[in-house]
């Protein structure tokens, strides 16, 4: 592994009980690159962004995070590393305001230094959130409560980003919002992991795709190479 990569498993198989759903998964996320995790339903997208932050530990296999083994660490341990999720489906703290489900997860950049995000900047960032900071969440759009579950995990200073499916469930103006708002944090230097179903969206934005076919990595190439006639079509079921 290269001391530059900021997330990396290697040969990781996870376990739901008996059921063995990742086989042998390895990708890496270099820093500041922004890889795209495409696969169908059920291909185990999630169960890999659950294996990275520490909530489903992997029963073989190594987890790094810009070097560090965190494969037996507890979630809170990993995001005291700077690995912050966007859970699939918002999962926004509904009946607190969106300031509070702002504020309740604030944190300082590991290693200290200057903190890149606070309410100031991500209110800059999504002036929707500033309008409506005393909203409680569950009264806000979809839309909103997307932008919100990005904030929130922005407000953590993470090194590592991982957003499951953020433009699901939602209105193409709003997804384009969200893909906007996608490549802003990469370009602000970001390392990004982008989970969706839509290989079109990711294709825009990512460095690198990696696509999960029943548990394994099918695919891990850059996106040149993959648009330059690596065939996807069996894996995606959509060209
Ligand atoms: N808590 C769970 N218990 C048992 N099996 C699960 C659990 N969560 C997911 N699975 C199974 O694990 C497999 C991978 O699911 P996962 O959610 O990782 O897929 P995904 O690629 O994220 O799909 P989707 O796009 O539908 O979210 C599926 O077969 C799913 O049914």
């Amino acid at each position: 592994m290269l001391a530059t990569d900021a997330l990396a498993l290697a040969g990781v198989d996870a376990y739901y009980g008996d059921s063995w759903i990742l086989q042998g998964v390895s990708f890496r996320l270099g820093e500041g690159r922004l890889l795209g995790l495409l696969g169908r339903n059920g291909a185990g997208k999630t169960t890999c962004m659950n294996v990275a932050v520490g909530l489903l530990p992997p029963r073989r296999g190594s987890v790094r995070v810009f070097g560090d083994e965190t494969s037996r660490l507890a979630p809170e341990q990993i995001a005291l590393r700077g690995v912050a999720l966007v859970p699939q489906g918002r999962r926004v703290f509904r009946s607190l305001s969106v300031r509070e489900n702002l504020v309740v997860a604030a944190r300082k950049p590991v290693g200290g230094g200057a903190a890149a995000w606070s309410l100031d900047t991500v209110y800059a960032m999504f002036p929707r959130l500033d309008e409506r900071k005393h909203q409680m969440a569950a009264h806000l759009s979809g839309g909103e409560q997307q932008m919100l579950a990005i904030g929130r995990a922005l407000m953590s200073n993470p090194r590592v980003l991982l957003m499951d499916e953020p433009s699901e469930g939602l209105a193409p103006q709003i997804v384009a919002d969200v893909m906007a708002t996608v490549r802003k944090l990469k370009e602000s230097g970001l390392s990004i992991v982008l989970v969706e179903q839509n290989p079109k969206l990711v294709f825009d934005v990512a460095d690198d795709i990696v696509i999960l076919d029943t548990g394994r990595v099918a695919v891990a190439a850059t996106t040149a190479e993959v648009e330059h006639g690596v065939d996807l079509g069996q894996h995606l079921g959509v060209f």
